[in-house]
């Protein structure tokens, strides 16, 4: 089937190879995967890696590295727009002759394509051919091609021909799986002597479907390629009423056009005129479908505003997708003068590319595919165009339009009919490409090793409350500390340098000793609570802080990007903390613009005690936005047995990136056998577009001292006929003032085995505050694919921010300046 599309993909000439523009691009062609130039750019993503920037801490305000990122995909973009026109600007449009100057255009390099068709059918011989196989039409088929060819003087040595017979040879291939028979060689020689002799008949003929606006050049360019006026045109009103078929013969092959009534420009009032149109053209050709449809538009009123989108998006609806495929861009007035869109002139060549990429890109957005690619031609009608020395029309870049339209309609209709010959249509899809996602089994197994349960709704963790504990027997310091004296602003101001850094480092000791005094009062009431049992069910540790706090409170406001955000705090969503026990936000995009913009979900939240040592725990968010909607909802239970074992139960709720759900219920056990170890295992079951994906681990912490943590893990994740192993070893250092001050140092190193490939990775984590009001944390990680990240996130309450930005841009100009002198020390080296 992706043999299949791709050839069909493929069949589709390229636009760099039937338009006018020049071929050093075009090797494309013969490779088998499509070209999709929407796909994602992995160094665009490594860029966002290295250097994006998510700070929760901030809600994202160190821009920097955010436009670090933006400026550097910017740049690519630019440098490839810029490659774009060199390379139609540095061709020199050919000014010579007839068939010579189209094949300058089109052979480039033909001699290897050439040598691929012919290497391709020299290889493939030796099978017996039976009359009536499609593969004997093909061979056929290959004939009728040369013929055609020779009849209408075209030139052998031409890339387009090389690359349809490739082409062919890969449809047959496709079919035949075998490799099979004749050799171009001889295709040609037959053609030769059929097309000498005059036998058997050439049977062959075109029906051509013509459509596009009115005014476009339809019936003109009927009669210019006949050569004699069979169409009625008009300057002034609509030429063609009615759908008509146009017969004539160019080289004794029969043509037959079929010339319909122009659309008007579309707008809602045209619509249902526009669409009367199409249906009738549809009945026309369904008793006898065209091989070549040709859209038409004026290649001097496509400029960047083109904007007959609807038009196009009403002709995809009313004959289907498919239709797009047959399709060749048929640019009349071709020897306009272009005019860039600022009014200065641009090279013809960089004009045309402008102009068919433009109209390109409307197509694949009306089919919502942007892998097609139609072949473009240029046409011009005016009798006083610019004339060859044979009397053939020519365009400003020397090329005879007509030759080529005429090559460009017979490798459609030879590849068209080698389509049908082969029964690829039922095959051909065209639309957006509906990937069922597949969770992926290192994702899963990932996620898995690192969800900790959680114990109780305190969110203190029980080591913490382990730490406290064991601190509560010594001497309560903070009670021990004589009186200090709190200064004003003004007395402080009076202070050498030396007496403010004291001042400052003192108070800081006794808010550390303070805040410790109060956590271990705090945890000492919860190991009490859990003890005695006395407690009400469902009140919990809430309780106290109920009665004291019962009126709402008013979150702060969340930091927006300042772009378009209005001064004017009325109107702005506001976040009310009415209780304890349900907390609901708004989510904040932090790509949005403003406060109208930037707020597109709900969160909510809730922990509660329901039984005594029975908690539950409800996290949900809801985001919407025009076109996604998105649900992330964990629902989790958990009993902790006084003695330091917990059981867990949760179900997470995820919608996937297609439309479907993914759902987890994850169970985990805690034992702790002795005081300084606790071992957890855990299982979980995944369910996704009705795959299921079974895990489970093993995971043991060991307490060395108070401060240091090691935590060993080891897992395994089973989807459908995929195994995933993985384990990890993560040792953290906590920083004295621990939990009141969250320093912490943390090495890990981890390794996952996924299809027979295993990648180990190693991090680095640590949060410290450097300097008094300032916090930094640096995360590191890198695995043996050499992929990885760095994160710094600096979170100050004094205003550094600008000395960070210089910094930052100092640094970065340092490197790009490093880059550029390698670049050109290479460049010389070279030289
Ligand atoms: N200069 C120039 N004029 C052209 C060209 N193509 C068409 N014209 C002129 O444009 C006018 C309209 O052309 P038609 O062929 O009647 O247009 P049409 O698309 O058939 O229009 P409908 O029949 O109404 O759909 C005629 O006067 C043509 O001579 C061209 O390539 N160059
Ligand atoms: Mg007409």
């Amino acid at each position: 089937m992706k043999g299949v599309r791709d050839w069909v993909f493929g069949q589709l000439l390229s636009k760099s190879l039937a338009s006018t523009r020049p071929l050093s691009g075009s090797g494309s062609f013969l490779s088998e995967e499509p070209v999709n130039e929407d796909s994602d750019d992995p160094v665009g993503i490594q860029f966002d890696n290295y250097f994006s920037y998510k700070d929760p801490w901030l809600n994202g305000e160190m821009v920097f590295s955010i436009r670090e990122s933006g400026d550097m995909n910017f740049r690519a973009e630019m440098r490839i727009v810029r490659a774009h026109m060199a390379r139609s600007e540095s061709s020199s449009p050919t000014s010579d002759t007839s068939c010579s100057s189209s094949c300058n255009q089109e052979t480039g390099s033909p001699q290897s394509l050439q040598q691929v068709a012919e290497d391709s059918c020299q290889s493939i011989h030796g099978v017996e051919v039976k009359k009536g196989d499609p593969l004997t039409k093909i061979e056929d088929l290959r004939i009728n091609f040369f013929r055609l060819l020779l009849r209408f003087g075209q030139s052998h040595d031409n890339l387009l021909v090389a690359k349809v017979l490739h082409r062919l040879h890969l449809a047959a291939s496709i079919r035949a799986e075998e490799m099979n028979r004749v050799k171009v060689d001889r295709a040609r020689a037959v053609a030769e002597e059929q097309e000498a002799s005059g036998i058997p008949e050439l049977n062959s003929s075109f029906r051509i479907l013509v459509l596009g606006k009115t005014g476009v050049g339809k019936s003109a360019t009927i009669n210019s390629v006949f050569d004699q006026t069979k169409a009625l045109t008009d300057a002034f009103r609509p030429a063609t009423i009615h759908i008509k078929e146009v017969v004539g013969s160019i080289n004794g092959v029969k043509v037959t056009f079929i010339d319909t009534p122009g659309f008007l420009p579309s707008s809602t009032s045209n619509l249902r005129r526009n669409r009367k149109i199409m249906l009738s053209v549809r009945k026309f050709i369904r008793k006898s479908p065209p091989d070549i449809v040709l859209f038409f538009e004026r290649l001097d009123l496509i400029n960047m505003g083109y904007c007959d989108f609807p038009l196009l998006k009403l002709m995809t609806e009313v004959f289907g997708n498919a239709f797009w495929f047959n399709t060749i861009l048929v640019m009349t007035h071709g020897s306009a003068t272009p005019e860039g869109p600022s009014g200065f002139p641009i090279t013809y060549e960089s004009y045309v590319t402008q102009c068919a990429d433009l109209m390109q890109h409307y197509i694949n957005q009306a089919v919502s595919d942007s892998k097609l690619e139609n072949p473009v031609v240029l046409v011009e009608n005016d009798p006083h165009c610019k004339k060859n020395f044979m009397g053939e029309s020519v365009l400003p870049n020397g090329q005879v339009w007509k030759s080529h339209f005429l090559l460009l309609c017979i490798c459609t209709k030879v590849l068209g009919d080698a389509n049908t010959l082969l029964d690829f249509k039922g095959s051909i899809e065209l639309g957006p490409l509906i990937t069922p996602r597949v969770p992926s089994l290192p994702h899963l197994l990932s996620s898995l090793l690192k969800h900790r349960s959680t114990t109780d709704s305190t969110g203190v963790e029980q080591d913490a409350d382990e730490i406290l504990l064991s601190d509560a027997e010594e001497e309560d310091d903070y009670n021990q500390l004589p009186p200090i004296r709190i200064l004003t602003k003004s007395q402080f101001e009076k202070l050498t340098k030396s007496q403010k850094k004291d001042y400052l480092d003192e108070l800081d000791y006794r808010e550390t000793l303070y805040l410790k005094k109060q956590l271990k009062e705090e945890s000492q009431r919860r190991r009490e609570r859990r003890l005695s049992g006395e407690e009400d069910c469902g009140v919990g540790d809430n309780s106290d802080h109920q009665q004291t706090s019962p009126e709402a409170v008013l979150l702060p406001d969340m930091a927006v990007p300042p772009s378009f955000d209005s001064d004017c705090t009325i109107h702005r969503y506001r976040c009310l903390v009415t209780s304890d026990q349900w907390l609901v936000r708004p989510v904040l995009d932090p790509q949005g613009w403003d406060h109208d913009v930037g707020f597109d979900g709900v969160n909510l939240e809730t922990a509660i005690e329901i039984r005594r040592n029975v908690y539950a725990s409800i996290t949900g968010q809801i985001s919407k936005d025009k076109q996604d909607f998105s649900i992330h909802s964990e629902c989790a239970a958990a009993y902790a047995d006084p003695r330091g074992q917990t059981y867990s139960a949760a179900l997470d709720v995820q919608t996937s990136s297609g439309k479907g759900m993914i759902y987890t219920v994850h169970s985990n056990t805690k034992l702790r056998n002795l005081k300084q170890n606790v071992i957890e295992c855990g299982v979980s079951l995944t369910s996704c577009d009705n795959k299921y994906y079974v895990g489970a681990k093993l995971e043991d912490t060991i307490l060395v001292g108070k401060r240091l943590k090691v935590v060993v893990n080891a897992g395994q994740m089973r989807g459908p006929e995929q195994v995933a192993y993985g384990g990890g070893l993560e040792a953290t250092l906590k920083g004295g003032d621990y939990p009141v001050r969250d320093d912490r140092i943390s090495l890990s190193m981890s390794a996952l085995s996924f299809k027979n490939e295993m990648v180990l990775g190693g991090g680095f984590q640590s949060e410290f505050r450097p300097i008094r009001g300032m916090r930094m944390a640096v995360n590191a990680n890198l695995n043996s694919q050499n992929m990885g990240q760095v994160n710094i996130k600096i979170s100050s309450s004094v205003h550094i921010e600008i000395a960070l930005v210089a910094v930052f841009s100092i640094v970065k100009a340092i490197l790009r300046k490093k880059v550029t002198e390698n670049n050109s020390r290479e460049l010389l080296k070279m030289g």
